[in-house]
């Protein structure tokens, strides 16, 4: 795929394929995702990991105090001292209350940096992502990155959760493992505090290896959650288109194959994970014996001889406490294999992502001929200097081909296009004429020879209709104005007024008193409530809001009658526009003054319709 990809846009973007393990490249990854979330010390995500390392640190602090508690009611039970013990009894549910009230905070502190990490995380996808025409590249000519969308949406979510998750835990490690260590060390003497240090050594061994093959899977199996998401939306966005070929039983079967192909690598997922599950258990468990283990030794060793029976349960409850909160600070870390290797499938997808998005950027960027049509979007600049002022495009021995084929569409193309001299591209299926647009518009790089855009996108500039008539989400207003992102020019109820006039001029006066008005919320899909034609004519009210000089329509009156296409275009003419033209239809021709038809292997010809 890699070559064949549009070369200089996508090929070498794509990634190639490396199996994600828990490895240097993981680190790399994780530590720039770290970088996404914490900024800079002021920032809010490191005042909340603060706040949550000293909320946790407290809580620390009181489950010491805890724990301490039953060698304290030995001695006093075993004194049966009813005042020490009424004191102890209070001191207890002092305690707890006020660690129920930090933990509750720990928990709380943690939602909230959740939040702050995905929004942080989110929004630099984003950032890129809408880039240019990164999203463009990314989705149509890119196929080595599987489901953008579910890595923005749901990969982050979930890494976001499962670190919000892991925080405190990790946060408090350093600090517990130290004191807690010291306090061991001065318990149970060195054996003590090497053994237990040993069997984290070799638990930790254990669950690297176990975790290794799940990381790739979970990867995989993400992979298939998104596919089986996007066959879901497939079947919602083209409900109709498939209930009119009564397409129930096919998707179904379609959608059911796409189901079990999911959670087959589920249940492969499950079970390496099962492994991990004995693993990370057997260890729990172990770690409460071992834990009397290395309390015996100081014991057996004559260390304690010379104590009462309740001196020595006292010391041994102190004692055990300690180890115990020792072993369980470590195993506290290796139950965090599991979240270890979601964070590190989620961290390599997302990772992955951020790494082909910023390589399609920088490429995007370094071209120049993008770098000229971005500037121009929407700002009604014109001309460059020295150009003459009344063209759109140059084109100079233009040569494409499309992305998946070696054979060129159109070869050695030259052509100008000028304001008033309106073009109509023919030509049979598939012979390029919608990739002639995609090559005037910088979505696809040409193979040989030049296009220069010598005015702006825009209002005032060069407007596209897409074959497919795109409706936004958002109101009847932010219709007619997309893509702007607010009203043109920004004149109050004027700008009402025009919105009226040319909703009327294309003949939908009616979808105005249909949806209440034009800053009605809707809560509907347009594509699914207007017909194609009604589409058609909205995008027309859009070119009309919009005023282009040009007008570049691919086949975008082809759902309406002859009798209404003709009106739109003596509409556009009439608001100065210059139409470049893709269809099928022959009443087109009248339109225009050329005509270029592209004949199929390269081929083209030029043909005047009207004398000038
Ligand atoms: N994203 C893509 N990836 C790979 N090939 C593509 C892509 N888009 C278009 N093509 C191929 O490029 C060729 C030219 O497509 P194009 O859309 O320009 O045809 P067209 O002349 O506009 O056809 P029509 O009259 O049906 O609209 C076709 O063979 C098409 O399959």
């Amino acid at each position: 795929m890699e070559g064949e990809v549009a070369e200089p846009l996508a090929g070498p973007a794509c990634a190639t394929v490396i199996l994600p393990k828990l490895d240097w490249r993981f680190v790399q990854r994780f530590c720039r995702i770290l970088k996404i979330l914490f900024p800079s010390w002021s920032n809010q995500s490191v005042r909340m990991f603060m706040t949550l390392l000293g909320v946790t640190l407290s809580v620390q602090l009181v489950i010491y105090q805890v724990g301490l508690i039953p060698s304290q009611f030995y001695v006093v039970l075993s004194e049966k001292n009813y005042g020490k013990l009424k004191n102890l009894v209070l001191f207890a549910v002092m305690l707890i209350l006020i660690n129920s009230t930090l933990k509750s905070l720990d928990q709380y502190i943690s939602s909230l940096l959740y939040v702050s990490w995905r929004k942080s995380l989110t929004e630099e996808l984003h950032s890129t992502y809408f880039k240019g025409r990164v999203y463009y590249t990314l989705n149509v000519l890119c196929k080595d990155i599987d489901n953008p969308d579910q890595r923005i949406s749901q990969d982050v979510e979930r890494l976001c959760k499962q670190m919000s998750t892991m925080a405190s835990r990790l946060l408090i490690s350093p600090f517990t493992v130290t004191y807690y260590t010291y306090q061991c060390f001065n318990s149970a003497g060195w054996i003590g505090f090497v053994s237990i240090f040993g069997y984290f050594v070799v638990g930790s061994i254990i669950n690297k290896i176990l975790i290794g093959p799940i990381v790739s899977m979970l990867v995989e199996q993400e992979k298939l959650e998104g596919d089986f998401r996007f066959k879901h939306m497939q079947i919602r966005v083209n409900a109709e288109s498939a209930a009119f070929y009564r397409a129930g039983k096919v998707e179904h079967m379609r959608t059911n194959r796409r189901l079990q192909m999911l959670l087959s690598t589920q249940r492969s997922l499950m079970n390496k994970e099962l492994w991990l599950y004995v693993g990370v258990n057997t260890f729990d468990y172990l770690g409460s014996i071992l834990s009397y283990i290395v309390i015996a030794i100081p014991i057996f060793a004559g260390d304690y001889d010379g104590l009462t029976p309740g001196e020595l349960s006292a010391l041994v409850s102190k004692n055990a406490f300690v180890c115990i909160y020792l072993i369980n600070c470590f195993t506290q870390l290796i139950d965090l294999s599991t979240t270890v290797s979601d964070v590190a499938g989620y961290t390599h997808r997302i990772g992955e992502l951020r790494e082909v998005m910023a390589d399609i950027a920088k490429k995007q960027s370094t071209g120049s001929e993008l770098g000229e049509r971005e500037r121009g979007v929407g700002s009604g600049k014109v001309h460059e200097p020295g150009l003459e002022p009344d063209m759109a495009f140059v084109l100079d021995r233009l040569s494409y081909k499309s992305p998946v084929s070696e054979e060129l569409l159109v070869k050695d193309l030259t052509l100008k296009i000028s304001q008033g001299t309106h073009m109509l591209v023919v030509g049979n299926t598939g012979t390029g004429k919608t990739s002639l647009l995609r090559i005037l518009n910088g979505l696809w790089e040409p193979c040989n020879g030049s296009v220069e855009m010598t005015t702006c996108f825009g209002p005032r500039g060069v407007l596209f209709l897409p074959q497919k008539a795109y409706l936004t989400d958002g109101t009847l207003r932010e219709q007619v104005i997309y893509p702007l992102k607010n009203i043109y020019p920004s004149s109050g109820s004027i700008d009402d007024e025009r919105i009226l006039k040319y909703l009327e001029l294309v003949g939908l006066s009616n979808l105005l008193t249909r949806i209440g008005g034009l800053d009605t919320k809707v809560d509907w899909n347009w594509d699914d409530v207007l017909s194609p034609g009604e589409m058609q004519r909205l995008c027309f009210a859009r070119l009309f809001y919009l005023q282009p000089k040009y007008a570049v329509l691919d086949e975008a009156t082809s759902a309406l009658t002859e009798e209404a296409e003709g009106q739109l275009y003596k509409a556009c003419k009439q608001l100065g526009m210059t139409l470049i033209s893709l269809g099928h239809r022959s009443t087109l021709k009248k339109h225009h003054d050329i005509m270029l038809r592209l004949c199929g292997g390269g081929q083209w010809e030029l043909t005047k319709l009207k004398e000038a």
